[in-house]
């Protein structure tokens, strides 16, 4: 039997808004460069991930709506527009019947491996379960999954991992450090890049190490 394959919700906020604890973090180049670096990468591995058959991105952004359909994803506009549960939310309802992930779209070293290790655990075990793997810190989450005939019921935001267990998901805890490194923070960033980051990222940070270096 062949295995089933998913499609995957990827939201990005408007590249002005989005990863506000991260501005700064690059010295000389533009928040909105980093952000959509973050995200690019993010999708590309998810693309090139073989247990994914669709990606959505739902984004209210038009740059952030290009690059995603130069990549291979769909795109749909961010509605209702009330922030990411419910961009989620709209992404999992234009998904046809089946298997459905959720993930952020700030894990620019992950790798496509890690991400099918984790799509793959979440089909196995109990029936009928949504599934999440926490953030590298533990307090959040980087993925909801969601076998056919189950809504995602996303619970992001802050102490989602909490609210997702308390929801009735069971965690995964399987050894996947590029999926469960969200980059939040400056020092996220160092922490994704040694980890090895996304040719998108990696390419400005590269801009960033000369400058500090002759400095
Ligand atoms: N489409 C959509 N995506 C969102 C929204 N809010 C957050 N996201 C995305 O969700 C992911 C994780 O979000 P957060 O880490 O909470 O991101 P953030 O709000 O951009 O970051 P901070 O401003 O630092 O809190 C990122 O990929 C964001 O782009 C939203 O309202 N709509
Ligand atoms: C939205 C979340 O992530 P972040 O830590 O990136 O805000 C979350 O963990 O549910």
């Amino acid at each position: 039997m062949s295995q089933p394959r998913w499609a995957v919700v990827v939201p990005v906020k408007r590249l002005g808004a989005a990863k506000s604890r991260l501005r700064g973090a690059l010295v000389g180049v533009p928040h909105e460069e980093l952000a959509l670096a973050l995200a690019a990468d993010t999708l590309r591995a998810v693309l090139a991930c073989p247990a994914v058959a669709e990606a959505l991105v739902v984004t209210n952004d038009a740059r952030v709506a290009a690059a995603a359909r130069a990549l291979g994803a769909r795109v749909l506009p961010d509605e209702p527009d009330a922030g990411l549960n419910a961009a989620f939310r709209h992404g999992a309802a234009a998904v046809p019947a089946g298997w459905v992930a959720g993930i952020t779209a700030d894990l620019p070293a992950l790798r496509p491996a890690e991400l099918a290790g984790a799509l793959l655990a979440a089909q196995n075990g109990r029936t009928g379960v949504r599934r999440f793997v926490p953030d590298a810190p533990g307090g959040g989450t980087v993925l909801l999954a969601a076998p056919p005939g189950v809504d995602l019921d996303p619970r992001f935001g802050v102490g989602s991992a909490a609210a997702h267990a308390a929801s009735g998901a069971l965690a995964l805890t399987g050894d996947w450090p590029s999926l469960r490194r969200d980059v939040d923070t400056a020092a996220d960033l160092a922490d994704a890049a040694a980890l090895g980051l996304g040719s998108r990222t990696a390419a400005l940070v590269e801009v960033v190490r000369p400058a500090r270096a002759a400095g």
